[in-house]
């Protein structure tokens, strides 16, 4: 089905790589977490293809590539948070188009929720100093449901918290953990073109869609 003909009623929109450019916020916070703990540093490359399975992955992966010992699990999880939540947005920016294209969406009459797998306790800070927060009727974390994208739970629940359809209620993201969520729970899905998908072309999730801008997506809308 077109995204026309699907008739949304709403959109859940991901955070990091679809409407924030947060690499350099990782970047920051695994530095100075590796070096409390005396750890090598890890590229930026590798940060950029491990984004976006929620930042317990992110730093479990991390820890394998510099070949640190099991102990440090949770020292590295511990001094992450904390430097992460210390400069969290300072390291960031928001893409061009997104403000636009949140406007437009909300115009087109679509309730808008922002779904994350990134940790609640991250995401409500960033979206607020970004002047994010206000287009956003609900917004939920990676710790929020028991499983994360791309396990569909978290977009039913989203829908459910809605009270709209998942065939009425598109997800908007830039990775194939959005798509397969997608997918999985029954939502149409437009992916962008320039955030991260671990190191893949996000053509090969197939999406319904692919966007440069955000604002590229209320008219694919209106027919
Ligand atoms: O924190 C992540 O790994 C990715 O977060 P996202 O779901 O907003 O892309
Ligand atoms: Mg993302």
């Amino acid at each position: 089905m077109s995204l026309q003909a699907a008739n949304l009623a709403a959109a859940i929109v991901d955070l990091d790589g679809t409407m924030v450019d947060t690499v350099g916020d990782f970047e920051a916070a695994i530095g100075l977490a590796w070096a409390d703990l005396g750890l090598h540093p890890v590229g930026r490359d590798f940060i950029v293809r491990t984004v976006g399975k929620g930042s317990e992955h992110l730093i479990a992966q991390c820890l394998a590539a510099v070949g640190a010992p099991a102990a440090l699990q949770q020292p590295a999880w511990e001094r992450y948070q904390h430097h992460y939540l210390a400069i969290n947005g300072r390291h960031s920016a928001v893409y061009p188009g997104v403000v636009e294209g949140l406007q437009a969406l909300r115009a087109a009459g679509l309730r808008l929720v922002c779904l994350t797998n990134k940790p609640g306790a991250f995401a409500r800070p960033l979206l607020a100093s970004k002047g994010l927060d206000g287009h956003f009727e609900l917004v939920f974390g990676g710790d929020a449901f028991a499983h994360k994208k791309p396990h569909p739970l978290p977009l039913l629940k989203a829908c459910e918290a809605l009270g709209t359809p998942p065939s009425r209620t598109l997800m908007v993201g830039d990775s194939s953990n959005d798509a397969a969520a997608a997918r999985a729970a029954g939502c149409p899905v437009v992916l962008v073109s320039y955030g991260y998908n671990h190191g893949e072309p996000v053509a090969s999730a197939q999406p319904d869609a692919i966007v440069a801008r955000l604002d590229a997506i209320a008219p694919l809308l209106a027919g």
